[in-house]
């Protein structure tokens, strides 16, 4: 079993709900890096999915292009990324997973990719704009240094597609929970338990719900569908206005406390 899914097993074992942040890398400039991920890493937190500022994100509802745009004027880039990342390698005890767009891991290379993922202790990634049919490079090149390809699987995939995503992905699953970006949502489709029911039964590796989840309740209610949530948009905006209450709200909830006193 990988670093990334013992990480949420230990959790599901222990009767509670794993609790993945996105932050943007650099948002606030590279030194918030490391304050960043051992504040969260302090809350008790699965893992962190680190994002990579890109120019053209296509995935990205406007909480995160925005903090893409921040990032990028302050001159963040993967590179530097990991090398902060190496910087303070010792001190990271929870799995960092690298959410990138494909281009700046090609002007990269992918080999010498590899070695700063090892270098700066990340143990998986997440490249949303490779498909599935392209992703074996990923995993030839990556696997071997420990580093796993966590797929993303939607709402309107087909199921036998649903069983070669699942099948592929390592560490976990990330079930998308919206049709479209990611950005807070009020609201989601219905038929979401039956549909996470079908991916749970055809999965062997953890399930984690993404997209669309802000509120502590909205951890709670999605966490229940799967082994856990992802979090972003309303992470990154809590963290740019310094917000933090609000990210151990979420956090807590992961954990199975609502604190209702928490201005929300
Ligand atoms: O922001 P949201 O709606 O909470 O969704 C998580 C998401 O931000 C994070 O996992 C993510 C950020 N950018 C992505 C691109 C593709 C897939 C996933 C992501």
């Amino acid at each position: 079993m990988t670093t990334l899914q013992q990480a949420i097993e230990q959790v599901k074992n222990a009767g509670n709900k794993a609790f993945v942040p996105y932050i943007m890398a650099g948002d606030g400039g590279l030194s918030t890096v490391k304050p960043t991920i051992l504040s969260l890493q302090k809350m008790g937190v699965t893992a962190i999915e680190v994002g990579i500022p890109f120019t053209d994100p296509v995935a990205d509802g406007p909480t995160i292009e925005q903090a893409g745009e921040r990032a990028l004027a302050e001159g963040v880039t993967l590179r530097n990324v990991l090398e902060t990342l190496a910087s303070f390698r010792q001190e990271i005890a929870v799995p960092l997973v690298v959410m990138t767009y494909f281009n700046p891991v090609l002007a990269y290379g992918l080999e010498q990719f590899a070695s700063a993922c090892v270098a700066g202790g990340v143990k998986g990634l997440i490249v949303p704009d490779v498909p599935l049919e392209e992703s074996a490079i990923l995993r030839q090149t990556l696997n071997p240094h420990g580093v796993d390809i966590v797929q993303l699987v939607s709402l309107t995939s087909p199921p036998e597609r649903i069983a070669r995503i699942a099948a592929a992905s390592q560490g976990f699953v990330y079930a998308v929970t919206v049709n479209g970006i990611t950005g807070a949502r009020a609201s989601f489709a219905t038929d979401l338990e039956g549909h996470f029911q079908r991916l749970r039964e055809m999965c062997h590796i953890p399930v984690l719900a993404g997209f669309g989840i802000s509120t502590p309740q909205q951890v709670v209610s999605m966490g229940a569908l799967g082994d856990g949530v992802i979090v972003g948009s309303t992470i990154v905006e809590a963290l740019h206005k310094g917000n933090v209450a609000k990210v151990e709200a979420l956090v807590a909830a992961s954990k199975g406390t609502i604190e209702t006193s928490t201005p929300l």
